[in-house]
């Protein structure tokens, strides 16, 4: 029985414990296992040492990054079923369904499917990172009528996803601003799609129903899905000068504004620091700071009438919008990098299980006679 204490949304409820990930929401610190995000990006870690580091919790030697970099290059490939299946599905779908239907299909035909070992779980959980940017690239791809574009395995993983979504190598700047991109999304403590893929973990479901989950959480405008929607505000404002009124106005008619506003950070969301400098910098080299500009408006306008500050969706928008990323891509890009915290989070689950079953304070009815059909 609940005692009447509880908190609508679990807000600051602590609901298990995790060596993953650790956010100070009044410092605005996200640490990844006692790494500071600022300092992964300074010292130039690569995503691939990141996603080793979230799943071992330690940095990987140079063999081990190796090793772990080559198994992750020869996984990227898309099983022929999962190719097959893509070219079924509605060209117009929404991305994140069609992301979150490939997912489920390539767990039927992985080859360790039946295996749900620990190690049978890693070997799932390296496909997994290795494919998911397979999958957005190529469900883009079918959208526009092309064929998919064979991974290259001469580039590491965020300059491959880039190739084979836009069909040209990024430049090194862009290829390391998209990586950085990657690496600052990549986990984030309990937010609600990891919690998602933990609660299905815990039941010992396997592993890609817990991804499957976890896409499905990612998905709505409140968590990951802000992405897309802060792109389409921009777009509606469409010049830096109208943005304070549009922001009055909004507000004014109770509306939210994307990609403002967080659950844990009650300061600046250390991630939006990078990303705004990450879209100042694609601005010039475009020579168009448009978004960008819009975006500082907004941020001050925001700011001043709410006393909001931006969340890692904000900036994210115009950065890569600026990368000429569909904006329908948005949020499956940010699978691409999350897909390492959620398997992090799974396999740490497994290693530490319990059923997660929280109880609900009861507000109905709580007793009434039945009264049978016909004398209703
Ligand atoms: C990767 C991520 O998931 S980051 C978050 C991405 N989501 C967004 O950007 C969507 C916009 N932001 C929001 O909706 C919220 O800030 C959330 C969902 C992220 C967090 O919300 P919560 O912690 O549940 O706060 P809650 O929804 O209770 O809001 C508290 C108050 O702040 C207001 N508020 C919070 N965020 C916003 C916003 N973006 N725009 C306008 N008002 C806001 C609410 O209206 C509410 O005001 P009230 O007390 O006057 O009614
Ligand atoms: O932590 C949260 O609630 C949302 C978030 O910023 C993330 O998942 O990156």
């Amino acid at each position: 029985m609940t005692d009447g204490h509880f908190v609508e949304g679990l807000e600051d409820v602590v609901a298990l414990s995790s060596e993953i990930c650790f956010i100070d929401g009044d410092e605005g610190r996200l640490v990844y296992r006692g790494y500071d995000i600022h300092d992964l990006v300074k010292g130039s870690a690569s995503f691939e040492e990141v996603v080793y580091l979230l799943w071992h919790g330690e940095l990987p030697t140079k063999d081990q990054l190796t090793a772990f970099d080559q198994e992750l290059r020869a996984q990227r490939a898309l099983s022929p079923e999962v190719l097959t299946a893509l070219k079924t599905l509605p060209k117009n779908g929404n991305t994140m369904e069609m992301l979150r239907t490939l997912v489920s299909l390539a767990g039927l035909y992985d080859p360790d499917d039946q295996d749900n070992s620990y190690d049978g779980s890693v070997k799932k959980a390296t496909r997994l990172v290795a494919q998911m940017s397979t999958m957005v690239a190529a469900i883009e791809r079918y959208r526009n009528g092309q064929d998919p574009i064979v991974p290259n395995e001469q580039l590491n993983h965020a300059a491959n996803f880039l190739y084979m979504l836009l069909g040209t190598e990024p430049d090194e700047y862009t290829a390391r601003a998209f990586e950085i991109a990657l690496i600052l999304h990549a986990d984030h403590e309990l937010n609600a799609s990891t919690f998602a893929a933990r609660v299905t973990a815990a039941t010992l479901s396997d592993i890609y129903s817990s991804i499957v989950s976890a896409i499905g959480a990612l998905k709505g405008p409140l968590h990951g899905g802000a992405n897309e929607q802060v792109m389409l505000m921009l777009k509606e404002i469409g010049e830096p000068s109208k943005a304070p009124e549009w922001i009055k106005n909004a507000l004014a008619q109770k509306r939210r504004i994307m990609g403002f506003g967080h659950r844990v950070y009650h300061t600046e969301d250390p991630r939006a620091t990078h990303l705004r400098q990450m879209s100042k910098e694609i601005g010039e080299r475009n020579g168009n700071t448009t978004y960008y500009e819009m975006s500082r408006i907004v941020e001050q306008a925001v700011k001043e009438q709410k006393g909001l500050y931006p969340n890692v969706d904000f900036y994210s928008a115009s950065t890569y919008y600026m990368m000429n990323i569909p904006v329908h891509v948005f949020t499956p890009v940010f699978a691409v990098s999350r897909i390492s915290g959620w398997t992090a989070h799974v396999l740490e689950q497994y290693r530490n299980n319990r059923l997660i079953r929280p109880r609900a304070e009861y507000v109905g009815i709580k007793k009434r006679a039945y009264i049978p059909i016909a004398q209703r």
